[in-house]
């Protein structure tokens, strides 16, 4: 059964503005802000907790069985570091958010992050992982690597997003 409104994940490194984007394109777009984090936590989705990286050790096969249903229906805004655990059959667009590494380093200092865990997503962020995770995963095609380093770029990149959201209803309800 094919979707009658699309499945887009906005990815990127900690901090480059996955909440922010994925907030104001659920209120422009109608689109559930599926934040996976929240999942893991909510249904449990995980092995424990990791202490020195102070976040959780995700069971991906109990979050994709979590989230199964809703992504085959369509209209998330699927919003994760990471992307190539999704089935490409359910997704239309991925996003993969940049900013650059002042901006980011500045953003992660603010959050208190341990040492560890900074430095290693700042690592993430130069050797670009996220671009190369979603190309590799998904046609190229559909993956967009936009920046997010201000509000302005946040606005237009939202713009864009709700655009390509108009286009696709256009081309797939018709
Ligand atoms: N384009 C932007 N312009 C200005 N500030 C931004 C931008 N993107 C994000 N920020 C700010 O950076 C911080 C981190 O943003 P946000 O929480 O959206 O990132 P994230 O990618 O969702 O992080 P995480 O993966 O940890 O959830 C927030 O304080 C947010 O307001």
């Amino acid at each position: 059964m094919s979707r009658t409104l699309p499945n887009i994940i906005i990815t990127g490194t900690p901090g480059v503005g996955k909440t922010s984007h994925c907030e104001l394109l659920a209120e422009r777009t109608g689109l559930k802000h599926l934040s996976v984090n929240d999942v893991v936590k909510d249904k449990e989705c995980h092995d424990g907790y990791d202490e020195e990286y102070q976040s959780w050790i995700v069971d991906e096969d109990k979050l994709l069985d979590a989230i199964e249903d809703e992504a085959k229906q369509g209209g998330l805004i699927i919003d994760w570091h990471a992307c190539d655990l999704f089935p490409k059959s359910w997704i239309d667009l991925v996003v993969v958010l940049r900013a650059d590494t002042a901006t980011l380093y500045d953003r992660l200092k603010a959050r208190n992050y341990p040492e560890v865990k900074l430095q290693e997503n700042m690592d993430a962020e130069i050797m670009e992982v996220l671009v190369q995770e979603a190309k590799d995963s998904y046609d190229e095609e559909i993956v967009v690597e936009l920046q997010s380093s201000n509000a302005d770029e946040m606005e237009a990149n939202v713009d864009r997003i709700e655009q390509w959201f108009t286009q696709w209803k256009k081309d797939n309800n018709a």
